[in-house]
């Protein structure tokens, strides 16, 4: 069962995956993503968090079990109503023509755009890439670009699209360290406007400074923490290591690892 959540932007019913002659990688998995929230998604490598993200966003069709988004059932959503509620970062993202970053991201306005995109579309463009920083790569060519300024580029393109519900795919995996503050402190701050963010992360220091709730991927199970102080908890200590020590910091709790 999952845990009960006062205003749920996303419900996630008895879902199961395997993929084709694969083992299974979810089983009866249910859970809720609050509104207004940060939600982190953790795990080991394999453990199936893409999987269950992608399933959640509706990219990867799901046969067995429920995701409700604000009610609806996600797979039954048209594209262009899906991409208003729900925006989704894939972990890899690999260029098929030469465009430029500001076309790039104004892809993203593909659920608002009839024919040609009109000046709203434009701000939404300019006002993305001003938001991460990045508005001098406007004209530059989205191939040509750094592996970290290729993935500014496509958080850029999640929020010109604007959905209800941003969920990330280790969207800070090739960030440097200030970027990566950069974007989880706005991200965090997109909360406060009526914004739901789902990320997996990988760093439990990251996860636990800006993550309000957390769902552990672990053996084809999603486990529902929300409180930080958890992290101490057995499963959590076995899913990252064995070995880390906790500390307080403003509030929220980091780790160290023990190197000898
Ligand atoms: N298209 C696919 N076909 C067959 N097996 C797949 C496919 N995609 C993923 N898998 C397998 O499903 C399992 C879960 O993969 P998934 O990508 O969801 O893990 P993950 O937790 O996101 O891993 P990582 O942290 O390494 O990104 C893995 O064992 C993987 O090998």
């Amino acid at each position: 069962m999952a845990a009960i959540v006062d205003k749920p932007a996303i419900t996630v019913n008895r879902l199961s995956h395997s993929y084709v002659n694969g083992k299974p990688v979810l089983q009866d998995v249910s859970f809720s993503i609050p509104e207004n929230q940060f939600t982190v998604i953790m795990g080991q490598n394999g453990s199936g968090k893409s999987t269950l993200l992608r399933m959640t966003a509706g990219i990867l069709p799901y046969h067995f079990g429920t995701v409700k988004a604000k009610g609806s059932e996600v797979r039954e959503l048209k594209p262009k109503e899906r991409a208003r509620k729900i925006g989704f970062l894939p972990q890899h993202h690999k260029p098929v023509f030469p465009f430029k970053v500001s076309e790039v991201v104004l892809t993203g306005r593909a659920s608002y755009v009839n024919f040609t995109p009109g000046k709203k579309d434009v701000y939404e463009v300019d006002k993305a890439l001003e938001l991460l920083g990045i508005s001098a790569l406007k004209d530059r060519v989205y191939s040509d670009l750094s592996g970290g300024e290729q993935q500014l580029v496509m958080i850029a393109r999640l929020i010109a699209q604007k959905p209800e519900v941003l969920m990330l795919d280790e969207p800070i995996s090739h960030l440097d360290y200030n970027n990566q503050l950069r974007v989880l402190k706005m991200l965090s701050s997109l909360t406060n406007q009526n914004l739901t963010i789902v990320a997996v992360l990988h760093d439990p220091n990251m996860a636990n400074l800006f993550g309000e709730r957390f769902l552990f991927v672990h053996n084809r199970k999603v486990h529902e923490v929300d409180s930080a102080e958890t992290f101490n908890h057995e499963l959590v200590r076995e899913v990252f290591y064995d070995d880390l020590t906790m500390f307080k910091h403003e509030g929220r709790y980091v780790f160290l690892p023990r190197v000898k």
